[in-house]
Formats: structure tokens, sequence, C-alpha cells
């Protein structure tokens, strides 16, 4: 097993070496931390030339071999995960790039073809997939139900994660899925995505909270050791390592397209992401390291900014105003209605360990061990000026205020010769582009690039579409926007559990009680 191909705690500051297959099983590490590969694998020189033409599912097999090793996962059944976990999206390409606003050099990156119309699929199915592969084969030689192995999987949403995990796992064998979202924050669609799933397999808990309550009771449930070792606890959420694995796909095969689109290779493309737990983001941050010629990674936050203030003061604190309690706002983006980025703790690794100690690996993660126990009791870590500097050579930051992303979202509409209808999450990334794009404008540098990520389909979110485009000639929603997939779900029988108190005392009760009804 090569060293990418082991993995440690963010926390730890003793030595490990865990397998992949015990690092997608056990999600979070004992110790709190999140798992990242010992070491990052850096592509040789030529691996544009070899690379660029392959499609998404060759390139995604050849990341993923570096990060997987074959012992674990055979070539061919890698191969067929991938294809299996692909085959359901509705774009040949999986993820098409498509020109917004070709003028100014901007291009979306749809990561919305998938089966529940968000970037999460791309991750999640194949996450499903690995799950009932990994837990067939523990199970090749059980001889009843009670010889076998089994996984409760316990997630958060803020709308996104809980449908795109349900989808992935639906019907499994072996497999539990519990989703936990907060009551009326998200979507109509969206809770009616999660909520009409018939399999018994499949429970969703509608919980009187905001999701930072909802992820924190998931990590809380991972810490519980006594649960933990019972119902065997397995994440579906960015904290899995698989999730961020998987989405490294997409930067690859987009900067690869573009290149051919253009021509040539000599302008700077940057990628702009709209982010929340900053899991999407990471994966473009490791693709870079491994050798992705990006010239930037920019993050695109709404009004719950966390990311955005940390960028610009080296402070990485729950709220913004010391004086007021840290509160999160309901936005236009709900799905990044999140005060804290439970993967910024992945990055913030690596920006220790190379600005603050000297390469030592354990060191970093005392360091990082003690930041975020101070995250904890008091809401606020103040970074040194090293570690701020570091950051802003792969990162820049904007935030997007609600009437900025409704502008947008009527802007691009009306300049789009086919009408193109932007989502408010993606919105919050487009609004970001076109402020750099200002400023290169200013600059005179005229040959840099935008890919912005289009994270979810418009239809998902169509209070705030209909409330950016409402008057506007000839628009209309149900015609132009929702697909017939998504307005069957209406008519639907939903299944949800409300909790109403974000108790994890009562989450866990509810797990027990509903893992007991499920049929064996
Ligand atoms: C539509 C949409 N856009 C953006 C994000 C933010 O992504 P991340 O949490 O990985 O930063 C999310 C949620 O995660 C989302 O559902
Ligand atoms: N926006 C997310 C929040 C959970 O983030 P994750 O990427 O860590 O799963 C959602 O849609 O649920």
């Amino acid at each position: 097993m090569s060293q990418s191909q082991s993995y440690r705690s963010t926390r730890s500051s003793g030595t490990q070496s865990l397998s992949f297959e015990d690092v997608v099983m056990t999600g979070l590490a004992k110790d709190g931390g999140l798992f990242i590969p010992s070491v990052i694998p850096k592509l040789p020189s030529n691996f544009v030339d070899e690379w660029k033409d392959l499609s998404f599912q060759e390139l995604a097999f050849n990341i993923m071999r570096l990060y997987v090793a074959e012992a674990e996962i055979p070539n061919e059944d890698l191969k067929s995960l991938i294809h299996a976990s692909y085959s359901t999206f509705r774009s040949d390409d999986v993820t098409p790039i498509k020109p917004i606003d070709e003028k100014n050099g901007l291009y979306l990156l749809e990561l919305f073809h998938g089966p529940t119309y968000a970037f999460k699929d791309v991750a999640l199915q194949f996450v499903g997939n690995l799950f009932e592969y990994f837990l067939k084969r523990r199970n090749a030689n059980a001889k009843s139900v009670e010889d076998r192995e089994t996984i409760t999987v316990v997630g958060a949403t803020s709308g996104d994660t809980g449908s795109a995990a349900i989808y992935g796992l639906r019907g499994k064998k072996d497999v539990s899925v519990f989703i936990l979202y907060p009551t009326g924050r998200i979507s109509p669609i969206q809770e009616e995505q999660m909520t009409t799933v018939e399999d018994a397999n499949v429970h969703t808990l509608s919980v009187k909270g905001t999701f930072d309550d909802c992820q924190d009771i998931v990590k809380q449930i991972f810490g519980d050791k006594e649960f933990n070792d019972k119902y065997h606890v397995g994440a579906v959420n960015s904290i899995n390592w698989a999730r961020i694995l998987a989405q490294m796909t997409y930067y690859f095969y987009s900067y690869f397209q573009l290149v051919k689109h253009l021509g040539d290779d000599s302008s700077k493309i940057r990628f702009v992401v709209p982010s929340g737990n900053f899991g999407d983001i990471l994966a473009g941050y490791y693709a870079k390291e491994m050798g992705l010629p990006a010239d930037k990674l920019i993050i695109a936050t709404n009004e719950n900014d966390i990311l955005d203030r940390f960028m610009k003061s080296g402070r990485y604190e729950k709220s913004g105003d010391q004086s007021k309690p840290a509160e999160v706002k309901a936005t236009y983006s709900p799905a990044m209605d999140i005060l804290i980025s439970s993967n910024f703790e992945r990055l913030l690794w690596y920006l220790i360990r190379d600005n603050l100690t000297s390469n030592d690996d354990n060191k970093a993660g005392e360091i990082l061990n003690d930041w975020m126990q101070q995250l904890k009791s008091t809401g606020s870590v103040v970074a040194p000026e090293s570690v701020v500097k570091a950051a802003r050579v792969n990162f820049s930051s904007e935030r997007v205020n609600d009437e900025e992303t409704a502008s947008t979202i009527k802007q691009i509409y009306h300049s789009h010769p086919e009408k193109y209808v932007l989502d408010p999450h993606t919105s919050v990334g487009v609004t970001t582009s076109y402020r750099f794009i200002e400023r290169d404008s200013a600059d005179g540098a005229s040959n840099i690039k935008y890919i912005s990520l289009s994270t979810a389909h418009p239809a998902k979110f169509a209070e705030v579409v209909n409330a950016s485009l409402t008057g506007v000639d000839g628009y209309s929603f149900e015609k132009d926007v929702l697909p017939d997939e998504l307005k069957a779900l209406s008519s639907k029988e939903k299944r949800l559990k409300l909790i109403d108190e974000a108790s994890l005392e009562k989450i866990k009760a509810t797990i027990i009680e509903e893992l007991a009804k499920e049929p064996k």
C-alpha cells in the first residue's frame, strides 16, 4: 500500500495507517478528527497529455486508484463500481461544462445530472455502491442473519446530502439510513425527495433546530463508543473521505473539457465554488495539490460567511460580531446555511503542518486538536498570519447576499440565449465570478477563465427562483424548470418522524426504535 492509500486522523498525534476500507466504513476518527491520506499523491509532469482525453469514468478510475490500494479493491471491481455509479446520470459527460457568458470567460460546471439533481449525487452514488461492496465481502461467509455485519448510516442534511444519500443507499442490503434535517429549513421538493422513498431501510428525522444542531448530534453519535460498537455507525456526510475523493474527478474533467474547448492551455483557469461545509471545494484543493494546473479556488459564501471572514481576517469564529451570539441566518441558498464548516478542519491541518510545524504530521494533529477544542468552547480561533497568507495562495473568497443572489438569477435569465435558470446556490457562485471578472477587467487581466460550479438544479428551489423571476415576460416554472420526475413527487405519500427538540438522547432512542421495526 502506498502512502496515499493509507490514512490518518487530523487530530491524532499518534502514527496511524488505516486502510481505505477502514476510513470509509468508520467515517469519523475515534479522536473526533477527520481522515486524510498520509500523503497527497503528485502526478507526473506528462499527466495532462495522458489524461486529457479520458472519459469521466476513466478519469475517476485513475484518480481513485491513487488513493485505494489494488489489494483492497481490484481494478475490475473498481471499474464496475465507477460504471454502476455513473450509469444513473442523465448526461453522458456526467458533469458537463456549459458556456454561460463566453465573452467574459465564464463557464458553468453542471453537477446536477444525477438522480437527486444536486452535486452530492456524484459522490453519494459511489459511496452507496462502496458500502454495498464492502459489506457483501465482509458477509460472504455469514451463515445466519445474526452473523451478518450491518451498518447504521447517520447523516445530517440541509437538504441535498440527505436525498442523495437516500437515493444512493435505498434498498441496499445490511444498510439502514437515518437522515436528520432541520424542520422548515429545507425546500419542499428536497423534503419530498427524502420522505417519499418507500424502502424500509430509509428513515427521515425532521429535527426542530438548525443544520448545525443536526451535524453536531451526528458527530456526538460517532463519538458515543457504546452506541457505535452496537450499531456500527457510518457516515454519508463529507466527513467521509470517499465523498471528497469522488468529487475530485470533476475538477480534472472540467479543466480538460475547457482547455479542449478553448483550443489551447494558455488561459489561467479558476474554480468558483458555492461553499458551506467546505467539502466540494476541498476536493479541488486535493486536485490542485496533486498537480492540476488550476490558478485559484474561490470560495463563494452566502451571508453565513465564516469562511469568507477567515480568508479576510484569519479569525475562524462562529459569530462575525463577538458581542452577539452566533446565529445561523436563513438565506436564499439554504443548503449553505451553516455556521461551522466541518471540512475546513482538513485544510487547516495542511496549513498548520506546512506553516507551523516544519512538516511534522503529529505536531500538526496536536495543534489542530487544540484549535478545535478552543473553537468548541469559545466559538473562536485566530490563526497566525503565516497560516492565513498560505491559505490565500490557493484560495480567495467572496460573500454574497440574497438580493445579489436573486438579481444574478434574473440577469442570467435575460442575457443567456436559452434563458438559462440558475439555482440560488449556483447564483452565489456566479455573482462571485462576476466580481472577479470585473476586477480582472479593471486590472487589464484578459486571459483568465472561470469555471463556476453549478451545484443544484433550480427546480429544487422553486420559491427563490420564482421570487427572482416573478413578472418576467414568458417565464414559467412548471414549463421551463420543473422536470417531470420531480413533479410526480408531490402526489406521493410522505414518511418522516418529527423530533421536537435537537436532543442527542431523543435521536438515539428514535434510531433504536426504528431499527427494531426494520424487517430482517
Ligand atoms: C446546492 C448546494 N450548493 C452548495 C453546497 C455547499 O457545498 P459544501 O458543503 O461542500 O461546501 C451545498 C451543500 O453542501 C449544496 O447542497
Ligand atoms: N449542504 C449540505 C450540508 C451537509 O454537507 P455535507 O457535504 O457535509 O454532507 C446538504 O445539502 O445537506
